[in-house]
């Protein structure tokens, strides 16, 4: 304590005997030094490179995102009728919003032929009959899709006309599991829909349901997509109301040998209805009632399949409940 006291004093002393013991703040630069940079800014055109970089560098940036989401054609047409001055844009709305496109004209910045953004879409179950029709579609409207299937009672066959081509992807999968995929939307449909086939596994149809569309619904509120369930009439059960409107709540046998299907598409109706109340995930739900068509196995189980196969092979067609 001693030691520290003289210590001070001793700088103290040496302060006052400094000369001009002021304080004395950092020397400002020299005033002439700003001149001098501005000077070698314009010195052999620099200012000029500089503005051209920026220039580059930014048009880079607007036309990327565009261009990474078109096909090579597409983006060589793209970067053409851009640089030939076309005069159309396209602008998408929010994701979060009504997802309805909406063309603007702008001048000068996106070719106009695009038409809307391009999605990328997952569809659950597309290699089934509804499902596969669904790809169809939505490879004719332009968009990427990607089918998970695990090829329950869904076949490669209603989907080889796709394989080659580059905005189609197929995956082995059971939506059971979870999977994570960057997408705009997705469409569940993975669920087999014949009481023949729902009836043969009830415990895994049900797990179908619940897990598959927990899961799918997990994926869609983590990456923001819109998200649509297929479900069925069979929700109403027996119903005691015809026609049955949406507003209807059923009649269902919670035990019965169909349930697994009835009871899990009600269960899946709810977790997508909690998804979207609690989570503020955008969501579809639709009722299927019964369809037919081509692609659909002729002892598929359903009514029209088995109206068409009686006749088919016997000349008589029976009307009995399954
Ligand atoms: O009409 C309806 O109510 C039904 O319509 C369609 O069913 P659909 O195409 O007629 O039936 P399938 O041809 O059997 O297609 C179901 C697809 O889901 C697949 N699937 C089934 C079960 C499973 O666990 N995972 C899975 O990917 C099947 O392999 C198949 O590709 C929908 O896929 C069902 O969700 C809907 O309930």
């Amino acid at each position: 304590m001693k030691q520290l006291h003289k210590q001070a004093s001793v700088n103290y002393r040496r302060d006052e005997e400094m000369p001009g013991n002021q304080y004395s703040p950092k020397t400002l630069k020299h005033p002439r030094s700003l001149p001098r940079s501005i000077n070698y800014l314009f010195r052999e055109q620099r200012l000029l490179f500089v503005l051209v970089g920026v220039l580059i560098g930014s048009t880079f940036f607007i036309l990327q995102p565009t261009l990474s989401r078109l096909g090579p054609s597409e983006a060589r047409t793209a970067v053409t009728s851009s640089l030939s001055g076309s005069s159309s844009v396209v602008q998408s709305s929010n994701r979060g919003s009504s997802g309805i496109f909406q063309r603007r004209s702008v001048s000068g910045r996106v070719p106009a032929d695009l038409g809307r953004r391009r999605l990328r879409i997952v569809v659950t179950g597309g290699a089934g009959f509804v499902g596969s029709h669904l790809v169809d579609k939505l490879i004719a409207r332009g968009d990427e899709v990607i089918v998970i299937d695990n090829f329950f009672t869904g076949r490669k066959d209603n989907l080889v006309h796709l394989f080659g081509n580059p905005r189609f992807e197929l995956i082995r999968h059971d939506v059971v599991e979870p999977i994570l995929l960057e997408v705009d939307q997705i469409y569940h449909l993975a669920c087999p829909a014949s009481p023949v086939h729902y009836k043969y596994n009830p415990v895994k149809t049900i797990k179908t349901n619940v897990m598959g569309t927990l899961n799918m619904l997990g994926l869609a509120k983590r990456v923001g997509a819109r998200f649509l369930l297929t479900s069925t009439s069979e929700v109403y059960g027996d119903p005691l109301e015809h026609p049955q409107k949406e507003t209807y709540w059923g009649n269902v046998n919670p035990i019965g040998e169909r349930s697994c299907y009835d009871e899990g598409k009600r269960t899946a109706e709810t977790l997508t209805m909690d998804y979207h109340r609690g989570a503020g995930v955008e969501v579809r739900i639709a009722r299927i009632f019964n369809t037919y068509g081509p692609r659909m196995c002729l002892d598929d189980g359903r009514v029209v399949s088995n109206f068409v196969a009686q006749v088919w092979f016997s000349s008589l067609a029976h009307v009995t409940s399954i």
